[in-house]
């Protein structure tokens, strides 16, 4: 059996994280939490060339999308917390994510308050979060929303929660992938 991919998509310091966190407090049986930073994380810490650097990124972020595939794949639900920051992020996730499976969660934050945030935690780039802004959310399509402005990571999981077992199909990656003409499973 597939798992489900509950999949989190906001800029930097939108919550992702910290939903992803209250989230497998909440949700029942084994989950796995897999953010694209672990997947950073792992790469050794030596300075890349900047040259190489984009090519070196582009392979990261594809074996992440291959790595939660695969843990999906084995029968393991799955929270996923990225940033589809690039278009080429989703169209390769609609390739490989089982989509009946995929719950995609539109993580939300005010600009100002994403800003805030970014100051307060400082260890992100400044600016990252408004660099990201008019991108993340540009495909427009939803199964769920929650807005972090206001609305605390807890009530954002549970509210999640609720909505899992009552979620209609189509999904929004059964739609997606009809728009983006991606074969059918
Ligand atoms: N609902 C919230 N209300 C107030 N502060 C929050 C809320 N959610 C997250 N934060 C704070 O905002 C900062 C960023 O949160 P978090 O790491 O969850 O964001 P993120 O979207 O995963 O960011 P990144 O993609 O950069 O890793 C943290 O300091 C966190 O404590």
């Amino acid at each position: 059996m597939h798992g489900r991919i509950i999949f989190l998509n906001g800029t930097s310091s939108s919550g992702k994280s910290s939903v992803a966190r209250e989230l497998l407090r909440v949700l029942d049986g084994p989950w796995f939490h897999m953010p694209v930073d672990a997947f950073h994380r792992m790469r050794t810490s030596r300075e890349i060339d900047a040259d190489r650097l984009p090519d070196v990124l582009h392979r990261t972020w594809r074996g992440y999308h291959r790595a939660v595939a695969g843990m999906a794949a084995a029968g393991n639900d799955v929270v996923v917390d990225h940033v589809l920051s690039e278009e080429w992020r989703l169209a390769d996730c609609l390739e490989l994510f089982d989509p009946r499976e995929v719950v995609l969660v539109g993580v939300r934050c005010s600009l100002e308050e994403t800003e805030r945030r970014e100051r307060s935690r400082g260890d992100r780039p400044a600016g990252l979060a408004a660099r990201q802004y008019a991108r993340v959310h540009a495909h427009g399509v939803y199964d769920v929303e929650c807005d972090t402005t206001t609305t605390s990571p807890a009530d954002c999981a549970r509210a999640i929660a609720a909505f899992l077992p009552h979620r209609p199909f189509p999904t929004a990656f059964e739609r997606l992938r009809a728009t983006a003409g991606v074969g059918g499973r």
